[in-house]
Parts: C-alpha cells; structure tokens; sequence
C-alpha cells in the first residue's frame, strides 16, 4: 500500500468501503468497439474537421519559451519543421495551422520514420505534445498523390471520435496536398456500393476489419499502418484481437509506428512483436505527468455528498470548457439528468447513444456550444479540445477484476485533456472513503504527483485554488480563432 501522508493527506473520517461497486462501463476500448456495431447504414462522413488546435500568436510567445526549454517536452533543437526535409505542400500545411517548431517528439521521431528503407516506431510521448502531427506528416510523406483513390496508409483509433479528429487533422495539414482524399473507417461512414476510396483511411479496428473481409477495403498497396493509443489497442483485454488480425491481412512490408502516452510493460512486448525491429522512444514513469496540469483531489464526506460538490464545483466550471470522468453510463446520464433538473446546462456522451449523436454531441462540445461534457472512459483517450481547462474525475478509474486496482494509464489519459500543447488546467479528482483514497494514492506514487488537497468545507480556498489556475489559463486567448478559422 502506498505511503498515504508522503502524497495526499488522509481523510480523517473516511469509512471503509465494503459495498459491491456498481457495474463498470464498458472499459475505453469495449466502448470503442461496442459502438461499432451500432447497426444502420448511416451517411458518409463528411470529413470536416471540428476544433482543431486553436492556437494564437500571444499563445506561442510563451509556447516560444517552452519549446526553448530542454526539460519540456514541447522542446525542439531545429527552428522549423522546414529543416527536417518535408515537402513544401506539408510545410504549407504546418504554417496555415500556426505550427511553427516541432516538439520534442516530433523532432525525434520523425526522421527516423520518414527514412528509407522504412523503419518500425514505437514513440511515447505525453498527452498533448504532438504525436497526431507526428504520424500524420509520416503518413503524407509516404502517400503517392497520384493515386488517390488507391488505400496507401491505413490509421486505427481506440474510438469513432478519436478516428474523425485524426482524418481532420490530415485533412488540415494536408490542405495543399492535391488529391489527398482521407476517408474514416468507422460505423456507418464508408458506403457499400463504392467500398473505400481514399488514399488515406483512418478507422476503428472492427469496422476496418469487416470492409477488408467484404473486400471493400484493397489492402494490397498499403505502406503504412499507425496505431493511435497502442498500449490500449494492443492490449489483450482490449482491441488486442482485432488489431493482431488486420495486421494478418495487410502486406508483410509494411511499416508499422505505434504511438501512445502510456506503453506499460505488459503491453510493451506484445508491441514490440506487433512492431518488429522498432525504433523506440520511451519515457520513464515518471515524465509521464504533464507539468501545465495543477492536479488536485476533493476530499468528499461521502459518495452521496459527491454531487453536491460537482455542482458547486459547476460554477468555475463555465469559465472554460471542463469534462467530467465517470465509471459507468448510467451514473453519466443520472447526474446529466440531475444538473439538467438543477437548471445546469451539460451534455453526456458514452457508448450507449448512437454514432451521430455521438458526433453531434463532441462538435457542440468543441465549439463551446456546449460547455461541460459528462463522459466515460471512451472519451479519456486522445480527444482534442484545447478549450478545456479542468477534467473532474467524479469517479477514480478502476481496473482489474472487481475495480481492485487503479487504472494509473486511464488516469493519465483522462487529466492530458487538459493542459494540451503548453496550456494549464486542472484536474480534481474525486475521493471519499478508503478505496478510493487508497487507489488515488497509489497513481500519485507511481507518477511522482504532488496533489493539492481541496476540501469542500473551505470553499473559499477550494475556488482561490481551482480559479488561480483557470483564469491563468483564461489570460492566454486559447479560444481565439487559428489562421483557418476554426
Ligand atoms: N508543433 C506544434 N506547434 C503548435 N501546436 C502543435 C504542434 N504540434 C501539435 N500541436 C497541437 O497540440 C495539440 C495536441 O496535439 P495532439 O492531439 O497530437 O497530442 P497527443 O500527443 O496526440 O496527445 P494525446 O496523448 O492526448 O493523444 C493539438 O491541438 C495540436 O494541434
């Protein structure tokens, strides 16, 4: 057991938790899968991009400092993406979206990948440093223009949003690629009568396996495959499967790169098996966190008193855009439907609703028409907003039979919401008897986190912590519209 005091301060009247936990929600990447086979034939989809990074020129004169900074991750030694050999039209493409300087990650892996002979990748990386754009400008840089409708590079994602904000970001980087046609793979989206026609396809893996057993997907010509979220697709309990049964179908020369913020052990062999011969980049466990997210806990009297402080809690809420973490479904559309009763405004999205509401839902949630987003692990990996400054983990992610331990990645994951690429938020996580204090102990250990403790009988202090924070977040004008428009 962790060493309680050295991390967060005890509770002092917690009561043990002895009651049987409420039936999980389907784990991220179930979610993702569930989702897929949610039935009708539904239009393609239109492939615009929603929300993409909205970056400002008063955001990089401190994005400027940091990406001068050798110990951040932002951090690049070249001046440009110009000096690492592109071609014009992606450059093009990297300027329009305001990106001026690779990251750390970036800078690294991507002459590695863009090499020949192609190599394998394994890249880690923390949440919010750039790993898209690193893929993406791969992939481009290996696609023939001059066939477009030819599959050449095949993308998989735990989850349908996660595949749409992929296929948007080819799309915005590459905007002066002519001919580039990038199609996602998810259900509903790619019509029967025609089968894929793209260059580039982006999907989720039960959805890409189907087309290519109905032979509506010609993997014959692909160069690339790239794996977004590896650990947890790889992962046997996950998409493991499925993704070992594509890659079976695919040429054996392709050129695989597996990318995620979190690679623990276990599933790092398998990786390096699914990746032969990778190069790798890793970081230890402790690097993980990201240092723009002030991480705090609310010590709640008990599970019942929870809600009562979410709703105090709304109340900063709405000064930027915040997603709420909770176990299951049914607890996401409960307290949606209490907030909603209590006269708050909120959308709740998870595997249950259907795959356009789904995507109705996140674009409100990207545009800022709506303002708090209540999900469940589907939502913890990858999704981009920048606009979010605080993540509530209402309920501490659980893995393992019976919730035994905690879900250190899925933590992770579910914070790197916010504080993307350089800019600050919170995090507060939700503890209120033993387990629940014990297992958020343990993720503060194992990541070196100093948390903040935030009780909910000194809400002056609570609100001065939690404001310090968000109105510094608010300073940088996160939320003006990029060079595209966005
Ligand atoms: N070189 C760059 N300059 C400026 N902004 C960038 C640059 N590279 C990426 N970004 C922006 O940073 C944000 C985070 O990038 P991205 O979504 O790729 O992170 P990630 O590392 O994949 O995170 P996660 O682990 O959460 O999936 C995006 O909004 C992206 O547009």
């Amino acid at each position: 057991m962790a060493d309680l005091a050295s991390r967060i301060s005890k509770p002092s009247d917690a009561p043990v938790d002895d009651k049987a936990p409420a039936a999980p929600d389907a784990p991220a990447a179930a979610e993702g899968n569930g989702a897929e086979g949610n039935g009708a034939e539904q239009p393609v989809d239109d492939g615009v991009q929603r929300g993409l990074i909205e970056t400002t020129y008063d955001v990089e004169v401190k994005l400027s400092d940091l990406q001068a900074d050798q110990e951040s991750p932002l951090y690049s030694g070249v001046s440009s993406f110009e000096e690492l050999g592109l071609p014009k039209s992606i450059n093009d493409g990297l300027l329009a979206m305001n990106f001026k300087k690779p990251s750390k990650i970036q800078e690294r892996a991507l002459p590695l990948m863009i090499s020949d002979p192609p190599t394998n990748m394994i890249a880690q990386s923390q949440s919010g440093t750039g790993k898209t754009a690193a893929f993406v400008l791969t992939v481009l840089s290996r696609v023939d223009l001059a066939k477009p409708t030819q599959p050449q590079a095949l993308l998989l994602a735990p989850s349908r949003e996660l595949a749409r904000q992929i296929q948007g970001v080819i799309q915005t980087i590459g905007q002066f690629c002519e001919n580039l046609v990038v199609e996602a793979a998810i259900p509903g989206s790619i019509s029967r009568e025609t089968g894929v026609r793209a260059s580039v396809v982006v999907g989720t893996p039960g959805t890409v396996m189907d087309l290519i057993r109905r032979r509506q997907f010609d993997v014959s010509q692909l160069k690339v495959l790239v794996i977004d979220e590896a650990d947890n697709m790889l992962d046997q309990q996950g998409m493991g499967d499925q993704c070992l049964r594509v890659k079976g179908m695919l040429p054996k020369t392709i050129q695989i790169l597996l990318f995620s913020a979190t690679f623990p052990d276990k599933v790092m062999n398998f990786a390096r098996k699914y990746a032969a011969n990778a190069n790798e980049i890793k970081l230890r466990h402790q690097e993980l966190t990201v240092k723009g997210i002030s991480q705090m806990y609310m010590d709640c009297p008990d599970e019942t008193k929870k809600y009562d402080v979410l709703c105090k809690l709304y109340g900063l809420m709405t000064i930027g855009s915040s997603v709420i973490f909770v176990k299951t479904r049914e607890s996401a559309s409960e307290i949606q439907r209490r907030m909603e009763a209590d006269g708050h405004k909120v959308s709740a999205l998870h595997g249950a609703y259907e795959g356009q509401n789904r995507d109705a839902l996140l674009d409100d949630f990207r545009s800022g028409r709506s303002k708090v987003l209540i999900t469940t692990n589907v939502l913890a990996r990858g999704i981009d907003v920048s606009s979010v400054s605080m993540v509530i983990n209402y309920d501490i992610p659980m893995k393992g039979f019976g919730d035994r331990e905690p879900d250190m990645e899925t933590y992770l994951h579910r914070i790197g919401r916010t504080g993307r690429f350089g800019r600050v938020g919170v995090s507060i996580s939700f503890v209120y008897d033993q387990k629940s204090f014990n297992a958020l102990s343990q993720i503060a250990n194992h990541y070196d986190i100093d948390l903040v403790q935030l009780s909910p009988d000194d809400w002056d202090m609570t609100e001065k912590k939690v404001q310090e924070v968000i109105k510094s977040s608010r300073a940088r004008p996160d939320y003006a519209p990029n060079a595209l428009g966005n």
